[in-house]
């Protein structure tokens, strides 16, 4: 993407979200402010209910902050209408989830292509070809994804999320279906990746997931209460425990 090459990947300024009902006002965050630098590898963790997903639902622009700003490599969200937003998340962001969201009928490669073909663009097949190769699948292109492993078809969803080139990936639970050893296999793709230079934010329940991670922020009652720089998975867990105690 052509955007302000000094600005932060992500960066959240006093963001607020306050859900409103019948039954009163939920505060699920409250004034959040985070710069997410490019090339980082972030883990947000927090008690149920802390405001995890609606962080990441605000950070992607799929939801709208009551009151704050979000700007993306430099873009506000906010300066862009509903159009121009749509478009810019599909050029500047993309996601990974638990489940891998791929198309069985399709050949792995097709699956990462598939994200420019909906979009109408032209398919760089060198382009999928190298995605494939990032995540390791290059000799598996052809096979869909009832032929490859749990692990395989989250490398398959990691490819497609590369193959946009997006200024940042959005990851809910990557590692969620996956075994132990297939987890790590998934969190250390994840690693080198955030060591080429690409952002990555990742929420997780998995101390063992945000130990892959340059920072751990911990959420609680929607605002950030703490924050571990390249922990291990027993630092992690154990802030995890004082703050489910609290
Ligand atoms: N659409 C909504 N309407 C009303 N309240 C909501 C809505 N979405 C979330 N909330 C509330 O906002 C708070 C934060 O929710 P959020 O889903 O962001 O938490 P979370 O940390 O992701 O939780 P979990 O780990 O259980 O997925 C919670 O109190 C939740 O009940």
């Amino acid at each position: 993407m052509t955007q302000t090459p000094t600005a932060p990947a992500v960066a959240l300024e006093s963001v607020t979200r306050t859900y409103r009902s019948r039954a009163g006002s939920v505060h699920a965050l409250r004034g959040l402010t985070h710069a997410f630098a490019r090339g980082s590898f972030t883990a947000i963790m927090g008690p149920s209910g802390s405001g995890k997903s609606t962080l990441l639902q605000i950070a992607a622009g799929l939801d709208r902050p009551s009151h704050g700003r979000v700007t993306i490599g430099g873009t506000a969200l906010d300066s862009l209408n509903e159009t121009a937003l749509t478009r810019f998340r599909r050029t500047s962001m993309a996601f990974v989830f638990q489940s891998y969201n791929l198309l069985d009928a399709l050949t792995a490669f097709d699956n990462v292509a598939l994200p420019a073909r909906l979009a109408g663009l032209r398919v760089d097949r060198a382009a999928v070809t190298d995605a494939l190769d990032r995540v390791g699948l290059r000799d598996l292109a052809r096979r869909r994804p009832p032929e490859l492993s749990g692990g395989q078809q989250q490398r398959v969803a990691i490819a497609r999320a590369l193959h946009g080139r997006p200024d940042v990936i959005f990851a809910d639970e990557p590692t969620g279906a996956l075994d132990r050893n297939t987890g790590r296999e998934v969190l250390a793709l994840l690693r080198a990746l955030a060591d080429g230079g690409q952002t990555i934010v990742m929420v997780t329940h998995d101390p063992l997931a945000a130990s892959y991670a340059d920072e751990t922020l911990f959420l609680a009652d929607g605002q950030i209460v703490g924050r571990l720089h390249r922990a291990d998975a027993a630092a992690v867990a154990s802030r995890m425990n004082d703050l489910e105690r609290r």
